[in-house]
């Protein structure tokens, strides 16, 4: 399988390329060419499967040049199996048609380890092979860089160096982070935002001099396909619990960045009867605003109750404009410039119409949070939702078309990792998984940095020791 970039300049690569190139060298991001079919016939045959063995062939066809059936059996094997609950992502049934799907049973406690318990492993099998080692970059409003740590930390190939925005994470996300402690985990603080810490990750990639030529610079954030495809899977294995391909399905997702809702995208086009995706936004509310009004608008990036969706632009939402485009790269790229120019833009009517047959939106407040959270708990017996899962439910019941049609909301965060909106709402603060239980105790390191590349790019070169 070939991949090409969003803004049609690059050249087309093989997965492997793509997993360890990050941005795409004209500043695009890397989609598949063509997706692979799945018809209503092989779907029946997938839902027999583990979740595992499902992993494997929904992930196949998009990496068969890289790995051979043996080496993508073991890797994939070992990701799932350091999941702690033997369904991996368990759904939950909150009403009659009403599912949450836990993905929050990884080592981090959040949907992210879906993804980079794989890259981890699958990057360093490329490194291994090519004998070469890489300085991983990231930006994180809390889940990512803790879950890349986690998949990345063990692998002799790679320095990590993981941005957060300081005092902007809740605390167990900033400590899942810095209590690890190893020589080639590196946590910086940035006086910022999440977006200055994603826009600092960019700007690197489009400038690596820094290094000097001696190292490949990797990405860890939804830029790289590998993360979303990762992410596609789950989305099968909802689908074909609930009924599909016989039945069609809609799932309700906590979005900011949109990659997760466009692994869904993803899964559709491959086959996969989905009726709805529904982007379900906090105050930072830019794509709801798009998908109600076809206005993407940046706006001052608000704190809240939900900070890993503290973001206002949305890296992935470019591939989405991509397909809008009828893929073609020019158009995208003149898109993307007026983007960065004026910070707002909108497609053309027709665009918009066809895409909105398919997503639909909703943005909650924190009062809403809260109060979702207090409702479920009191409907279901005491069930607890993280705040980024309580703006999935609550965007699910706001928007479901049609009843009939089971709806799933992507439940993306473990509460323990937000006890502020479950004390809110009146709720007993859930505690820590045994293997963390010491986490408030355990030391911590990570240094405060200026958003300046000039001065990230000299903290990295100093500790990697490139002169
Ligand atoms: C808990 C949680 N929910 C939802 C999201 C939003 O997912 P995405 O950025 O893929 O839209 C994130 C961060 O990305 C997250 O950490
Ligand atoms: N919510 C994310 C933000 C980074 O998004 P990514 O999916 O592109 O890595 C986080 O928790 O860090």
């Amino acid at each position: 399988m070939k991949y090409i970039s969003t803004r049609g300049q690059a050249p087309a690569l093989g997965f492997e390329d793509v997993m360890l190139t990050g941005l795409a060298s004209d500043g695009g991001l890397y989609v598949p060419e063509s997706l692979p079919q799945f018809s209503p016939e092989d779907m029946r045959r997938l839902a027999e499967l583990d979740y595992p063995s499902l992993a494997i062939e929904i992930i196949r066809p998009f990496v068969s040049d890289f790995l051979n059936e043996e080496q993508l059996a073991k890797i994939v094997n070992d990701t799932y199996g350091v999941f702690r609950h033997k369904a991996v992502a368990p759904l939950i049934q909150l009403d009659n048609n009403e599912w949450v799907m836990e993905l929050f049973h990884g080592p981090t406690l959040a949907f992210k380890d879906f993804a980079l318990q794989l890259l981890g492993r699958l990057l360093d099998e490329a490194l291994e092979r090519r004998g070469e080692k890489a300085v991983i970059l990231g930006a994180t409003s809390g889940d990512t860089g803790s879950a890349a740590i986690e998949g990345c930390r063990a692998c002799e190939h790679v320095d990590i160096f993981i941005m957060h925005p300081h005092n902007r994470v809740s605390e167990v996300q900033r400590r899942q982070m810095s209590t690890v402690i190893a020589d080639n985990v590196h946590n910086i603080a940035i006086e910022g935002t999440f977006d200055d810490c994603q826009a600092l990750v960019k700007a690197s990639f489009a400038d690596q001099s820094f290094l000097g030529g001696e190292r490949r610079l990797v990405a860890v954030n939804s830029i790289n396909w590998a993360r979303i495809m990762a992410q596609v899977v789950y989305y099968f294995h909802a689908a074909l619990s609930l009924g599909a391909p016989e039945k069609e399905v809609s799932f309700s997702v906590p979005t900011g960045n949109f990659g997760d809702i466009f692994a869904g995208y993803i899964a559709k086009g491959m086959g996969l009867p989905i009726k709805q995706l529904i982007v379900a936004t906090n105050r930072n509310d830019i794509l709801h605003r798009f998908f109600a009004d076809n206005s993407y608008a940046k706006e001052q990036l608000m704190p809240t109750l939900s900070p890993s969706m503290d973001i206002m632009v949305s890296s992935n939402f470019e591939r989405l404009l991509f397909d809008i485009h009828d893929r073609d790269g020019a158009q995208l790229k003149a898109l993307m410039d007026a983007f960065d120019q004026s910070g707002s833009i909108s497609v053309e009517p027709e665009r918009w119409e066809a895409i909105r047959s398919l997503f639909s939106s909703d943005r909650a407040s924190d009062e809403e949070v809260v109060s979702v959270i207090k409702q479920v708990s009191d409907e279901c017996g005491g069930y607890l939702l993280d705040p980024h899962t309580a703006i999935g439910v609550k965007a699910a019941r706001a928007c479901w078309a049609d009843q009939s049609t089971p709806m799933v909301t992507l439940a993306t965060a473990h509460p323990v990792k937000f006890p502020d909106s479950i004390i809110r709402a009146g709720l007993e603060e859930p505690t820590l998984p045994l293997w963390m239980a010491d986490l408030h105790e355990r030391p911590e390191k990570y240094d405060v940095l200026a958003d300046d590349k000039a001065g990230l790019h000299g903290y990295i070169r100093k500790i990697l020791n490139l002169g």
